[in-house]
């Protein structure tokens, strides 16, 4: 694996999103998984990327294979050992938006352990990127986690963490001893204000932002939902205004603007024009269904950027919901 700008550790999951078509509910196939889709994102912005995980040893398995294939991203450390599974997740849409079901207990990547990390490209790359879901599949994917954070220090590759609490995959008070304590070897924290209030206690964005900063991250970057972002340094604070455009579906959005912040971020060291950029890119992931087909590339989010033009997209990458 040649040295990567972002390597990103943690569990992608099959997506089978609900539609509408004809009067029929079918589940469209898609790709899903937190850090497969930042990792996606980062990519279409234009970043080197890399991928650790274990996959199925089955068709979907191949599928993620393809997929990062095509997308340009190192997959030359990921296995899928003898008969195991990838996950799978079902998105619903609902008054209240999108809704997860999962179907991933026992998936390969739930059986990651700490021996099976790839410690050179770790020390390699220039920054990792975990999440809280990496962590809550499984006891030992919570240690591998640790462990690679820890390597990640000791090897000066910067930590990126995203909350992504996940209320399915723990009880809250392990998923707050667990991530809380995480965050505190992480450069970026990265989480949204839900998350944030439920995993501190805390309410503003900058009684948050002084506890994550407090941990000794030196950059905190907090999603508000409609509101946009909020970024704070040790020396600066600032909102960054969301971009509006009439939204079909927020999966994966929070994971595309995560993508192409740290992609941004990483190439001009600007963490107030890198939210920015990644606003844009999350509103243009909202117009389509499925947490990546959507996911915009540079040249998209420019065009965007410079006039608001949005991209043009085949019929098929667009809803079908009714
Ligand atoms: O829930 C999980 O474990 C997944 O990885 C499924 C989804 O692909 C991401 O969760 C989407 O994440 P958002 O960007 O927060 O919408």
């Amino acid at each position: 694996m040649s040295a990567l700008d972002i390597l990103a550790i943690g569990e992608p999951l099959y997506e089978l999103a609900e539609a509408e078509i004809g009067g029929e509910r079918v589940y469209r196939p898609g790709f899903g998984g937190d850090i497969s889709n930042l990792a996606i994102s980062a990519a279409r912005t234009g970043a080197r990327v890399g991928i650790f995980s274990h996959l199925g040893d089955d068709r979907f398995g191949h599928a993620f294979r393809d997929l990062w294939d095509r997308e340009g991203i190192d997959r030359s450390t990921v296995r899928s050992p003898k008969g195991t599974k990838t996950g799978l997740y079902v998105i619903s849409y609902g008054e209240d938006g999108h809704a997860f079901s999962y179907l991933r207990d026992g998936s390969a990547a739930s059986r990651v352990t700490p021996e099976d990390l790839p410690l050179d490209a770790i020390g390699r790359a220039r920054l990792i990127h975990v999440s809280g879901i990496s962590q809550g599949i499984s006891s030992s994917a919570a240690d591998a986690v640790f462990a690679a954070i820890a390597h990640a220090r000791a090897h000066d590759t910067l930590v990126s963490y995203d909350t992504n609490y996940r209320p399915a995959l723990w009880p809250l008070d392990r998923a707050r001893a667990v991530i809380n304590a995480a965050m505190a070897g992480a450069d970026i924290a990265r989480p949204s204000l839900d998350d944030a209030r439920e995993l501190t206690g805390l309410q503003t964005p900058d009684e948050i932002a002084d506890f994550y900063l407090g941990l000794g991250c030196r950059l905190v970057v907090m999603t508000l939902g409609r509101d946009g972002v909020f970024v704070a340094t040790p020396q600066e604070r600032r909102g960054i205004p969301p971009r509006r455009v009439d939204a079909v579906d927020a999966t994966g959005a929070g994971d595309c603007f995560g993508g192409a912040f740290l992609a941004e971020w990483l190439r001009h060291g600007d963490p107030f024009e890198a939210a920015a950029y990644g606003n844009a890119a999350a509103a243009l992931k909202t117009l389509g269904q499925g947490a990546v087909a959507t996911s915009p590339k540079r040249s998209e989010v420019e065009a965007f950027i410079a006039d608001g033009t949005l991209p043009r997209r085949s019929a098929s990458t667009l809803a079908l919901r009714s």
